[in-house]
């Protein structure tokens, strides 16, 4: 540890030797890792080697953080820090992977999610079970992994990638101390699965639909809690861990977020707490699931004045609390309101409150004169939009806004009656309404051939170009730095 800081780039130097991970001959003929017209001389930018799977050079930079830490004494403040290296670093990269400590990655991840506020690239946080220069190591393979997709798709998400799987940061829990398959996303399937293949799952990943600059909120309050239920615990315990400054809890309950209706006073502590202003989030023990009121045991606690976590890690749930929590322009109510909201995909969405709103063409109609294109390019805009908003609708199994959406079509091509697009159209709202699964996009996107209906085009989710630029971040633990540097020596 005290050597790190004495040698500076130490893990980017014993990167350099590992041809998996870099193409020393490339960088050496284009100059490319020793300098950059801009900045000057960049000994920490390293480039992979292509193989057969992509076309195109991918190329990072390492900074290194000094001192490095054990995950475990990680704090609010180091998210912060990697936040804001993220906004620093934000315009010059497509991407980010964050090397880090498994043991408290998947609360990294999650705070991570709610510090970055309309995020439109990757950020991924890797790490290894065993140390990356060891035999028989998983940190190479899941930092090349974490570069391949960090370099290749956009995936505008915080994520976390671990053997040969990337999930959504906000919904991983690591349960295994000793296998590398130490993560899982329980209540949601993997982003991406990475064996022979790379395949993503487009139809799961998550977009901030928003055109707001990217900003990284570092403000998180510190004065929140975890409190598991467990039998017989007792009220004194629940009163001393709910007094001041406790502002926030997240509240471990059993099964579908069921605490014992037969404890008057746990309860009353509970009620007490929500009516002096401290929020409470009920999510489940359980591995998988979410918390409803369908049981006389759970309604019990949303009298109390409780929020249901749905089916929230505890980890997100901690999280989301501390970063709602320290908006201090929001009123109480404001925040509980947040809480129980589904902000980077962390919890499942409410699609009740999602409708669409498409009550006649004229919507569709100001979005194409707003982008000042010809004519033509607006019919395109409209034949590319319209089959997405016909899926949208149907998607949340909304036919008032899919009847719009079909009549804005007809409209459209009032004049031109045999338009192939009005036939093909009829067609594939026919088949939509008898489609009886309603909620699978999925097959809807397969019945249009409009030109963007596709979730798999590079506009959306490949990245097109010839190379891309990646930014690792390294957050390794003291205990490998010190093993590394034995074996550097
Ligand atoms: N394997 C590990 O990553 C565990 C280590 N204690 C850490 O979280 O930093």
């Amino acid at each position: 540890m005290l050597l790190s800081t004495l040698m500076p780039n130490v893990f980017v130097k014993a990167l350099r030797k590992l041809p998996d991970l870099h193409d020393e001959q490339y960088a050496l003929q284009t100059c490319m890792s020793y300098y950059d017209s801009t900045s000057g001389p960049q000994e920490n930018t390293l480039v992979l080697p292509l193989c057969k799977k992509i076309k195109k050079r991918i190329v990072y930079t390492v900074l290194e953080y000094s001192p490095l830490l054990d995950s475990c004494n990680m704090a609010t403040d180091d998210w912060a820090r990697i936040g804001k290296d993220i906004e620093k670093h934000y315009e010059k990269y497509d991407g980010f992977v964050i090397l880090h400590g498994t043991d408290t990655m998947a609360y990294t991840a999650s705070a991570l999610s709610f510090m970055c506020e309309h995020l439109g690239k990757p950020v991924i946080l890797t790490g290894s079970q065993v140390p990356i220069y060891e035999m028989g190591n998983d940190g190479r393979d899941n930092l090349l992994g974490a570069l391949l997709i960090a370099g290749q798709f956009v995936i505008p998400e915080v994520c976390l990638y671990f053997h040969h799987k990337l999930y959504r940061g906000n919904r991983v829990t690591k349960v295994d101390s000793g296998s590398f398959n130490a993560f899982n996303s329980p209540n949601l399937a993997p982003l991406t699965n990475a064996d022979v293949d790379i395949k993503n799952n487009w139809d799961t990943e998550w977009r901030a639909n928003t055109t707001s600059r990217f900003r990284v909120s570092t403000q998180m309050n510190r004065n929140v809690g975890l409190l598991k239920l467990f039998p017989g615990i007792t009220a004194v315990t629940v009163k001393f861990f709910l007094q001041a400054p406790m502002e926030g809890i997240v509240l471990e309950t059993y099964g579908s977020g069921n605490a014992p209706d037969n404890r008057a006073d746990l309860l009353e502590e509970f009620r007490n707490a929500t009516e002096r202003g401290v929020i409470m989030v009920n999510c489940t023990q359980c591995l998988r699931g979410t918390v409803t009121t369908s049981y006389a045991t759970g309604k019990a606690l949303s009298d109390a004045g409780l929020v249901a976590g749905c089916d929230m890690t505890s980890e997100a749930a901690l999280c989301k609390l501390s970063y709602v929590l320290a908006r201090t322009d929001l009123s109480i109510e404001a925040k509980r309101m947040m809480l129980s909201q589904n902000l980077r995909g962390e919890m499942i969405a409410d699609l009740q409150g999602a409708k669409l709103t498409l009550s006649d063409s004229d919507d569709l109609d100001e979005v194409t004169k707003s982008l000042s294109i010809s004519c033509k390019e607006q019919e395109a805009v409209r034949d590319g939009l319209t089959p997405t908003l016909a899926c949208a609708a149907s998607k949340i199994g909304d036919l008032e806004a899919l009847d719009a959406v079909k009549e804005l079509v007809r409209n459209s091509y009032i004049n031109t009656s045999s338009h192939p697009c009005i036939n093909r159209f009829d067609r594939v709202f026919i088949d939509v309404y008898q489609i009886s699964n309603i909620n699978s996009a999925k097959k809807i996107n397969v019945l249009f051939s409009g030109p963007s209906s596709s979730m798999d085009s590079p506009m959306l989710g490949g990245r097109t170009g010839v190379s891309s630029h990646c930014m690792v971040m390294l957050h390794l633990s003291m205990t490998y730095m010190s093993i590394t540097l034995c074996s550097l020596a």
